[in-house]
């Protein structure tokens, strides 16, 4: 997309009745929140995967704003706050596997895998009440590994309505077994929300399954169905962005001295590295927003039909489908200055005079992201902690451009990552000694 914006200029036709944008004015145009008298942009059916109760996917804005609202309470900075326990307790068990599977520094870690054992964890215990032990037992859980393929084969699925022939070969694209491997994945679901229903008796949480119960009326299925989209939402996407932000630092040395002398001076102990302290670092902040956009995890433009609408300067009649793409804003010359490369401080004080809003990874207005405050909560904390604890050496040195090593599907699919992870803090290395 980036290389057929830059030949055609900023509207591109993709298909017979689809156009792709490039500019953050149509971005705008696309996602903001309507005034009042003006028509939504809709999701197309391209988020459709035939399940109605998901809440990324589905379309009609009365039933959307019902579903938002009801899990936003679980979202909230109050909520946050008090499940700010879990998310440390997962992210110090996962610091202690790094020391301890990667044997101090002696073995190299594969983090494209290890970070997913964390975000999965974390959002597990948030949605079902339970993790999936994959920090525990320092491997992906099955049901991580079904989620995770299913995410980028449902791509083919959705590509059905765009390209009807595709029915004809999909059955040689896909796995085998994937069929099979779908049917245990909702089966999984339901199991663990069956389980979540019975523990809510013995347990008293804020978390989001406990604000989709208060409701009262949700059924079993649609219970399953929202807490296996919260998990998916907020697993890959926060792992992929880690695994992004650790290669460009370990490829830019003095970001990485940069943000552990940030870290260093902050911190004296890793308890005192907790969601407000961390908020205020401001390297930090640089380095994730500028992972973000040199990476971001949720790069495709989010399809939307016109309602009848100018975008940009262009009036765009209404079905035809329109998409923003935020990894072109995010590489435009006109935004960015030197886009290609990494840069935190252009996120401090003045920058460089780059037009911010051109980085959208969280897209905007009535559809953007859900979690984004417990993404930047796990965000900050992790990338703290880690550089705290440890030196990272970067093993996988013969990957020469992160993003040409990744493969697009519906998220990105990433090369294995290896790391080692040097103890640095005594107090720490105490820790991962005693850990079993
Ligand atoms: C770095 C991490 C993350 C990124 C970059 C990200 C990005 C996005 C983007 C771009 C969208 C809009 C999708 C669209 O319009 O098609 C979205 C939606 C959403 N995200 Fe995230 N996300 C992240 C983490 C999370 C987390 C931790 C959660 C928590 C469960 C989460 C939950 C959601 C939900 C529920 C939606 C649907 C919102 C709606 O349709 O109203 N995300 N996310």
């Amino acid at each position: 997309m980036l290389e057929l914006h830059r030949k055609h200029g900023d509207v591109v036709r993709t298909g017979p009745n689809s156009l792709s944008f490039a500019t953050l004015q149509a971005y705008q145009d696309i996602h903001s929140h309507v005034t009042k008298g003006k028509k939504r942009f809709l999701k197309t059916e391209l988020y459709d995967n035939g399940d109605p109760d998901r809440i990324v996917g589905v379309q009609n804005p009365v039933i959307h704003s019902q579903m938002r609202r009801v899990l936003s309470h679980g979202f909230s900075a109050k909520a946050l706050r008090d499940q700010e326990d879990i998310v440390h307790k997962y992210l110090d068990d996962f610091l202690r596997q790094l020391g301890r599977l990667g044997e101090e520094g002696r073995k190299p870690i594969d983090m494209s895998e290890a970070y997913n054992w964390a975000t999965f964890d974390i959002i597990g215990d948030l949605s079902f009440g339970e993790s999936f032990d994959a920090v525990a037992q320092g491997r992906s859980h099955y049901w991580i590994s079904l989620l995770v393929e299913g995410s980028f084969y449902s791509l083919l699925f959705s590509l059905k309505r765009r390209l009807p022939w595709i029915r004809l070969v999909l059955p040689f694209l896909l796995p085998k077994g994937m069929a099979e491997k779908s049917e245990k994945r909702r089966e999984l679901s339901r199991h663990k929300s069956q389980r979540r229903i019975e523990l809510s008796n013995s347990m008293s949480r804020d978390d989001f399954f406990a604000h989709m119960l208060a409701k009262g009326n949700m059924t079993e299925g649609e219970l399953a169905s929202q807490a296996t989209t919260l998990i998916v939402a907020g697993s890959e996407t926060t792992a992929t962005f880690l695994t992004g932000v650790t290669w460009y630092p370990l490829k830019n040395p003095d970001c990485l001295s940069r943000l552990r002398a940030e870290v260093d001076s902050a911190f004296t102990s890793i308890d005192q590295i907790t969601g407000d302290s961390v908020a205020h670092l401001e390297y930090l902040h640089g380095v994730i927003e500028e992972g973000l956009r040199i990476f971001p995890p949720v790069v495709f433009g989010l399809p939307r039909y016109s309602p009848g609408a100018v975008i940009d300067g262009h009036y765009i009649p209404a079905g035809v489908t329109v998409a923003t793409e935020n990894y072109c804003m995010a590489y435009d010359t006109r935004y960015w200055h030197n886009p290609e490369s990494f840069r935190p401080e252009r996120w401090i004080g003045e920058g460089l005079g780059d037009e911010k809003k051109a980085s959208q990874p969280f897209s905007m207005g009535p559809r953007a992201c859900l979690g984004i405050n417990l993404a930047y909560l796990e965000m900050r904390l992790i990338l703290a902690k880690i550089v705290f604890s440890y030196d990272l050496e970067l093993v996988s040195r013969e990957i020469e451009d992160w993003n040409q090593a990744c493969q697009l599907w519906l998220l990105w699919k990433k090369p294995e990552l290896l790391v080692k992870f040097h103890p640095r803090n005594r107090d720490h290395v105490a820790t991962v000694e005693s850990c079993t």
